[in-house]
């Protein structure tokens, strides 16, 4: 009798045409040498200073179903109207990690993805530029996780209530996940972020 994987189903609200994935993949093109970097106990890695000791992850990460939904965006006044977001089901407690932010490592600029978060940007020590640095972004453009759909808080709320937290992913790479900030976020409440005004300033067009 085969066995379903109901890890591997996504959510209901997952959108067609984006694959879901319970596990963070490498891009196809992605710079094998710099896999090492990704491994926060790798000895010459910088990162390994930057991210926080994190428990035993699972082996794959399935959706919290009982904390979150994916929401399709109906109010006209929010700005990602006819989007989605994800809603608290109930109270979520201050400091708490919602989920992972799944989705393809790579080591190119993807400037025109609104899914990719740095994970690691380093200076390339073995370049003659002195601006050269290396670059690791996870993208959850065409594949990911429910972590894909948290949006900005600007013009949502007064300010955000959760962050992406630098972790250990379960492949035992430098991650991110969707924390809640200081004040927790309530029951029926979006979960916002701040993209950083980096990210908005590089989409002014
Ligand atoms: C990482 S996605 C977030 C999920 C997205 N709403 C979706 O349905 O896939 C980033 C995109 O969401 C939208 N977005 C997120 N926060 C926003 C905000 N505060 N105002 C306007 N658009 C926002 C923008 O279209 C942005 O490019």
């Amino acid at each position: 009798m085969p066995v379903l994987n109901h890890d591997a189903a996504p959510p209901p609200g997952w959108p067609a045409g984006v694959t879901y994935l319970t596990r963070s993949r490498l891009s196809p093109t992605f710079e094998r040498a710099r896999l090492p970097l990704l491994t926060p106990s790798s000895n010459d890695s910088a990162a390994s200073s930057k991210v926080a000791a994190s428990s035993k992850q699972p082996q794959s990460q399935p959706f919290p179903k009982e904390l979150i939904k994916i929401k399709k965006i109906t109010e006209p006044s929010h700005p990602a109207f006819g989007q989605l977001g994800l809603v608290a089901l109930k109270k979520i407690e201050p400091r708490t990690k919602v989920l992972s932010y799944l989705g393809v490592y790579h080591t190119r600029p993807h400037p025109e993805s609104d899914y990719d978060l740095s994970v690691l940007r380093i200076r390339d020590e073995d370049s003659t530029e002195v601006d050269a640095t290396i670059d690791i972004a996870l993208d959850a453009a065409k594949s990911g996780n429910a972590g894909r759909f948290v949006n900005d808080y600007r013009g949502i709320g007064s300010a955000p209530n959760c962050q992406f937290v630098e972790a250990v992913d379960s492949n035992g790479w430098i991650g991110m996940e969707v924390w809640t900030l200081g004040k927790g976020v309530g029951k029926g409440e979006e979960l916002l972020v701040s993209y950083g005004k980096g990210w908005w300033a590089g989409r002014q067009g």
